[in-house]
Formats: structure tokens, C-alpha cells, sequence
């Protein structure tokens, strides 16, 4: 597990009072109800929350994707939706299944939000997505490959330089780890928590992988009835008595992953 920041650290994403409604074909429906949750600088923080709880949208409007029906996101003391053209410069996305650009090589997926900005010289572009490339753990051979020609856990790499190539302050997560076998999804889990730590990021993770959960997470934010029911430190989480934290955790693939978790961060009581 990676340390808890600071608790004086500023905030990095504040949620206050959101909203989310869409409508659909049985009237309107609600997913988020007078939502709050405030992420400071250094956390890990995972959302779970049961299937379509709304942790993917909540990523996408702090991305400034979408936009909450009500309520306030502010990200970087910005508001989300406003970050301007330049928002791949405050937060990085790493999407469920990477979402590179097929047509597009190794390289030229790592550089495209650079070259989008039209402001750098390709050579410097070039360069930049090579230290990108270096840093997720992939050397300049892969530089000219195809998408189509990498593994899972390359793929996955790839979209976390293209994801980093501006060196944003803000990482988001959508399933880092999901389709991936266990020895690869070990190494994506230990190469997040190098550049977590090296690079001085602020994560906001959605997973529903109980080792990637624990093994990364500094704080977990459980989604139900529509909000944040509580946002606390893994062994606080798990101590909560909702029906849905019980049957998430303490059912018997959470019990395994929570072996895991070192013997003084299990409360009395789950012992
Ligand atoms: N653009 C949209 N228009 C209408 N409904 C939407 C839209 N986006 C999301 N929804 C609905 O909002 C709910 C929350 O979706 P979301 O994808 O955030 O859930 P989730 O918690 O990430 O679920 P899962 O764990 O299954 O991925 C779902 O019922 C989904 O169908």
C-alpha cells in the first residue's frame, strides 16, 4: 500500500453538492445526489461503487467531459468544465481499455495531445514522448509498433505515457488493471506506484479489482444511494457497517484480497 499524504495537503478536486440526472426512457434518473468529495494533493483515492453507482461519469466530470446537472467540481481551483484547451496539461486519463488511435504508432499515440497544442517543434515532440515512452517501462524499440502488434499490458503502458505526456498534476484511472492476467496487472499496479511516487501525482482511480484496490489505494470513496457514503483509509472503509461494503469486501474474493493487507491495517473487529 502506498502512504497517506499529508492531511494539511491542498485540496486538488473538490466536489460539492452534485448532481447528476439523466433522462431516460422511465423518467428521469438520478446518480448522483448532493454529492461531496474533496482529494488532496498525493492521494490514491479509489471510487467503488456497485454497477452504475456513476463512478465512471464522476471521472469524466472531473475530467470536464460532462457536466454535473447541479453543484460545483473544481479541479486545480478551476472549475472542471473550464480548464480551457489546455486541460491535458492539469489532468491525465487513462481510459478502460486504453482507447489508442489503431492507425496511429506507438510513438505518434504517446505525442498526439503535444501535437495537438501546435505550439512545439516536432523534434522536441518526438523527444518527449521517447521520455514518455522510457518512463512506463517500454524502450525506443517499441517507438514504431502498431497498437495492434503490443500485448495488453503494453497497450495499457502506452496509454499511460499518452495519458502523462504533459505532465499533468491530476492522473485519472478507469479500470487501470481490468482485462489484464495477474502477473501483468502486478506490474502495471508497481509501475503506478513508482511514478505516484517519483512524479508527485494526485490519483483518482475507478476499479473493481480488490488487489489493485489495496495495493494502491491511500484512501477508498464507496459510491451507494446516490452519494459518497464514506471516504476514509482501507481499514475504515471495510469497518463501515452498509450492507454494500459488507457483501463488497468481506464476501469471499474480498476476504482474499484482504489478506493481503498488513496485519495491523485490519480493525478488531474484521479480524
Ligand atoms: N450520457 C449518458 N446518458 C444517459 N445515461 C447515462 C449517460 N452516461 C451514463 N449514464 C447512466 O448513468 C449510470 C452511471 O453510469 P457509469 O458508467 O458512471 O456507472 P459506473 O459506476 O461506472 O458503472 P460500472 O461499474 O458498471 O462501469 C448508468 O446507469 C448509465 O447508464
Amino acid at each position: 500500500m502506498i502512504d497517506a499524504p499529508d492531511v494539511h495537503a491542498p485540496t486538488v478536486v473538490d466536489i460539492r453538492k452534485l448532481w447528476t440526472v439523466f433522462a431516460s426512457s422511465r423518467g428521469e434518473q438520478v446518480v448522483h445526489r448532493d454529492l461531496d468529495l474533496a482529494i488532496r494533493r498525493g492521494e490514491v483515492l479509489s471510487l467503488v461503487g456497485g454497477s452504475g453507482t456513476g463512478k465512471t461519469v464522476l471521472l469524466r466530470q472531473i475530467l470536464g467531459l460532462e457536466h454535473p446537472s447541479r453543484g460545483d467540481v473544481t479541479v486545480l481551483g478551476q472549475p472542471a468544465g473550464r480548464l480551457s484547451a489546455h486541460a491535458a496539461a492539469s489532468v491525465g486519463m487513462l481510459f478502460q481499455h486504453g482507447a489508442l488511435f489503431s492507425a496511429f504508432s506507438v510513438l505518434d499515440n504517446i505525442a498526439f495531445p503535444l501535437r495537438e497544442l501546435k505550439l512545439l517543434p516536432e523534434a522536441l515532440i518526438r523527444d518527449a514522448a521517447l521520455v514518455k515512452l522510457q518512463m512506463v517501462g517500454l524502450g525506443p524499440a517499441h517507438a514504431n509498433k502498431s497498437p495492434a502488434d503490443l500485448s495488453g499490458g503494453m497497450i495499457k503502458r502506452v496509454a499511460l505515457a499518452r495519458a502523462l505526456i504533459m505532465d499533468p498534476p491530476l492522473l485519472l484511472l478507469d479500470e487501470p488493471t481490468a482485462g489484464l492476467d495477474p502477473e501483468s496487472a502486478d506490474g502495471f499496479c508497481t509501475l503506478l506506484r513508482t511514478l505516484h511516487r517519483e512524479l508527485g501525482l494526485t490519483v483518482v482511480m475507478v476499479t473493481h479489482d480488490l488487489d489493485t484496490l489495496f495495493d494502491l489505494s491511500t484512501r477508498i470513496a464507496v459510491l451507494a444511494d446516490q452519494r459518497v457514503i464514506v471516504a476514509g483509509l482501507p481499514r475504515e472503509v471495510i469497518a463501515h457497517p452498509h450492507p454494500f461494503i459488507q457483501q463488497y469486501f468481506l464476501g469471499g474474493r474480498g476476504r482474499r484480497a484482504m489478506e493481503a493487507l498488513h496485519e495491523d491495517d485490519v480493525p478488531d473487529s474484521q479480524r
